[in-house]
């Protein structure tokens, strides 16, 4: 069996698809817990202030289930650790983290991966998943799925926030090249409401993990 690891957009589908994916493969699912993370509503409501804190938060956090997912070798985290370096360099592009928070928390997530390569158990994913929606359907499911510190209309600066991260999601993508990866068009196949779309994204994951075995 294998470690797969989700990767996507805000609202992309990561949680639902972990789900899914567990139970077909008959593994375990570790989640990133969003409505119990206090700070991510900080961050939102003062992003210049709490972007540092945030990025620690998330980096203790992921690397938590990393090795809690690690113990077992065969099981699927919603979130790559890879990804919030992205979110993060995007803050301080827009001025939210300072130069030196950067080199620091760079530095760190450098040690704390090679920390993890070098221990005798195999720490990168076999299989990184990666749903690709567009910025449109991005901004349907922020909006469907509620959480008020998301929403534009609360704070009209997010338009812009969540147009680049897209953006940037598909150039981290196409560069990434830590582990084996597959994409899923997440605006083709809506694999929450349509069991069709579903059982074919499974089967095409099913298909790659034969393939890297
Ligand atoms: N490293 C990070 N830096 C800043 N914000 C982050 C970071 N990681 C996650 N977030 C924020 O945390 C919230 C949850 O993000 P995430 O995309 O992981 O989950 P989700 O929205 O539930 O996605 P999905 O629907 O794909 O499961 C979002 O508001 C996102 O912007």
């Amino acid at each position: 069996m294998a470690v797969i690891v989700l990767s996507g957009t805000i609202g992309a589908g990561k949680s639902s698809l972990t789900g899914m994916l567990a139970e077909k493969l008959g593994t375990t699912a570790f989640y990133e817990s969003v409505d119990d993370n206090e700070v991510l509503p900080l961050f939102y409501s003062d992003p210049k202030k709490y972007a540092f804190l945030l990025q620690i938060y998330f980096l203790n956090k992921r690397f938590a289930s990393i090795k809690a997912a690690l113990k077992d070798d065969n099981n699927i985290l919603d979130r790559s650790i890879y990804e919030d370096s992205l979110l993060f360099h995007l803050n301080a592009d827009l001025g939210r983290a300072n130069q030196k928070e950067v080199d620091v928390y760079d530095e760190l997530l450098d040690n704390m991966l090679e920390r993890i390569s070098k221990s005798d158990i195999n720490t990168a994913p076999d299989l990184l998943v990666h749903i690709r929606v567009s910025f449109d359907t991005m901004m349907k499911r922020i909006v469907k799925r509620g959480r008020e510190y998301e929403q534009i209309e609360n704070d009209p600066d997010l338009y812009e926030y969540y147009n680049e991260l897209n953006r940037r999601y598909d150039r981290w993508y196409n560069d990434f090249d830590i582990c084996p990866k597959i994409q899923i068009d997440g605006d083709k196949y809506d694999f929450v409401e349509n069991p069709d779309d579903a059982e074919k994204v499974l089967k095409d994951i099913e298909t790659k993990l034969a393939e890297i075995r």
